[in-house]
């Protein structure tokens, strides 16, 4: 495996990068890092409660921040979807390791989460799911080193896909 170790995950909110960060960090024998509990450790507060006392600009701006700043070799690192807002994030990401792009289609993301509009999605009010997923998959495949697609894939065969891909590097 390249540079320091690493793995990052990438993709929508739905897409599996937590859940799926978790196995692949046991498959592979690295650490485990959600970027997202970083910055609620950082805070002290959920994501939702920064949403909630702010607004989802600053929830961008805040995991730029973090994710600008970690030090993570040997981990798989999974992001949140909005952590490709942050340009300078991102690089200081892929130092460690290189992008995964957990793709799933619209309609495959929307039968996994049903609650868009309360899950804390860093997007501007009034921004319809298919508008979001728009804007995002250009700054997904701009990040991406693998692509994977996920719809129809249980975690297992995402799982052993993700493995195989970074194997063939
Ligand atoms: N390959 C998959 N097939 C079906 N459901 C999945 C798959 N990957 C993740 N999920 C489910 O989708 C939901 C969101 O997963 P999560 O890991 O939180 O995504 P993310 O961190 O990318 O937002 C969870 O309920 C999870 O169990
Ligand atoms: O896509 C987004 O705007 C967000 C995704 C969330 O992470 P997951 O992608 O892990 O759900 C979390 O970072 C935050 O609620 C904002
Ligand atoms: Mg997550």
């Amino acid at each position: 495996m390249s540079k320091q170790g690493s793995v990052v995950l990438i993709g929508m909110p739905g897409a599996g990068k937590s859940t799926l960060g978790v196995l692949l960090a046991k498959e592979l024998a690295k650490d485990f890092v959600d970027t997202d509990v970083l910055i609620q450790l950082r805070e002290d507060k959920t994501l939702q409660e920064i949403m909630n006392e702010s607004d989802y600009l600053n929830l961008r701006r805040i995991e730029g921040e973090v994710i600008a700043e970690a030090v993570l070799p040997n981990h798989v690192i999974a992001t949140g979807g909005s952590a490709v807002y942050s340009e300078e994030g991102m690089h200081n990401l892929l130092k460690f390791g290189p992008a995964v792009f957990l793709n799933c289609t619209a309609d495959e993301l929307r039968r996994r989460i049903h609650n868009y509009e309360s899950r804390g999605i860093a997007k501007a009010p009034g921004q319809s799911f298919d508008e979001l997923f728009e804007e995002r998959q250009a700054l997904y495949r701009r990040y991406a080193d693998i692509v994977v697609d996920c719809d129809g894939s249980d975690l297992e065969r995402v799982l052993a896909e993700v493995v195989s891909r970074l194997a063939d590097r």
